[in-house]
């Protein structure tokens, strides 16, 4: 570490210095593998935000106030060694990580685990917390006196949040606009699992403008009250007071040096390899939504990720071969609408591929919205 305090108390200068592995992004994948490797390094993340985001939970977030405690956590009991930087990583090296032009951090393993961005109100990118919480709640005043709510894209975040949104405030008219002939296009879902959650929002009174785009962007910010009127390319008018974003998850890695030129796709992802190391480099890993692995992203997969890439490092430190590996993962979703509503498509150790209704939904994920295993990563539980 160059020009920034030591972090940890100066040795002798002939004792072994502890190897510094430093993990860019403190979310799913970044807190899980600095969480793994506290006990066997001198660990340090850097992280913008002075909490944790359990994105899984956002979109529940946004219409019940309540569930900001399982959204916005503390990153104190992350490690008991280690440390959490709350400041951007600027540009990264195969060997440094700079986060201000006089603070650089000097790694023997660098984890770049900066996941992608999205659309408010899925993804923040508010630093303090207190802030993203003041947005959420003049959003959830806002939609009090809504009337009618425009959602731009049919995916899984359009969807989820119509589900939402009609659970907490049933007198909102949504329309979605989806520029496919169907909510949720990709071709990794089946027929029945887009049913059957069509059907429940069209039976919650969602109108679904499908297989069309709009002109032109509704006027004035996302996720505030204001009348506009918006219109498709061929000429159907909409009227509403508010609009959502519901498309746009996008990597985060233009930090790179050029020493990674080669690896980052012009997406933003990066290349690994299945022992999560970078392609090309022995010592620098990546996890987490950033990299190219050919999957749904998914927090699930994310941590996954991390384990891997923590095993690796531990290996390499013991100068043993990095031998754990990852494999893509099986394609699924759990996809709730609102705590009792929603669908999922989940696929059986044979590969076949089954359907979910609601009650299942909710009792897998709806309910709870996975706040369990994240609690157990940031050692909250
Ligand atoms: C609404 C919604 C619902 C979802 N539901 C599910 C679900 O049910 N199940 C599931 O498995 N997945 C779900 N996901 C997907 C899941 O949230 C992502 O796959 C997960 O967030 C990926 O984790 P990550 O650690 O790779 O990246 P992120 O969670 O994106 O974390 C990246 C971190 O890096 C930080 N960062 C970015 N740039 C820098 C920088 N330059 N320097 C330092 N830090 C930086 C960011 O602040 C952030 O904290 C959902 C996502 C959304 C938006």
């Amino acid at each position: 570490m160059s020009d920034v305090a030591p972090a940890t108390p100066s040795v002798p200068s002939d004792a072994p210095r502890e190897p510094r592995v430093v993990v860019v992004g403190g979310g799913y994948a970044g807190a899980t593998v600095a969480r793994e490797l506290d006990a066997v390094a001198d660990v340090t993340v850097v992280e913008p935000k002075d909490h944790f985001v359990h994105a899984v939970a956002t979109l529940r977030a946004t219409v019940d106030e309540a569930w900001e405690a399982k959204v916005f956590h503390s990153y104190d009991k992350l490690l008991t060694r280690g440390r959490v930087i709350n400041d951007t990583a600027r540009r990264v090296t195969p060997t440094q990580v700079q986060i201000s032009p006089v603070q650089v951090l000097d790694a023997d393993y660098i984890v770049l685990a900066t996941g992608t961005s999205y659309p408010f109100p899925a993804k923040y990118i508010e630093q303090h917390a207190w802030v993203a919480r003041s947005r959420l709640s003049r959003l959830r005043e806002a939609l009090g006196v809504t009337r009618d709510v425009l959602l731009v894209g049919g995916g899984p975040v359009g969807v989820e949040l119509a589900g939402e949104l009609l659970h907490a405030f049933p007198h909102l008219g949504i329309t979605i606009v989806e520029r496919e002939f169907d909510i949720l296009p990709s071709p990794e879902y089946l027929p029945e699992f887009r049913r059957a959650l069509h059907e429940q929002l069209e039976a919650a009174g969602v109108n679904f403008i499908l297989g069309r785009q709009l002109a032109y962007w509704p006027s004035g910010d996302v996720g505030t009250l204001h009348d506009f009127t918006v219109h498709t390319t061929d000429g159907q008018r909409i009227d509403a007071q508010m609009w959502f974003r519901c498309f746009g998850n996008q990597q985060e890695s233009d930090y790179l040096d050029s020493a990674f030129a080669n690896v980052r796709r012009g997406d933003g992802r990066l290349a690994v390899q299945p022992t999560m190391q970078v392609e090309g480099f022995e010592t620098v890993f990546a996890v987490g939504d950033v990299t190219d692995v050919p999957e749904s992203k998914r927090a699930q997969a994310a941590v996954a990720h991390a384990r891997v890439a923590a095993a690796n490092i531990r290996s390499l430190i013991a100068g043993e071969k990095p031998t754990a590996t990852y494999t893509a993962a099986r394609e699924q979703i759990v996809l709730p609408l609102g705590p009792t509503g929603g669908a999922s498509q989940l696929q059986q150790p044979d590969g076949t591929r089954v359907v979910l209704g609601s009650e299942e939904t909710a009792r897998i994920k709806g309910a709870d919205l996975m706040t369990g295993p994240v609690e157990e990563i940031l050692g909250l539980s």
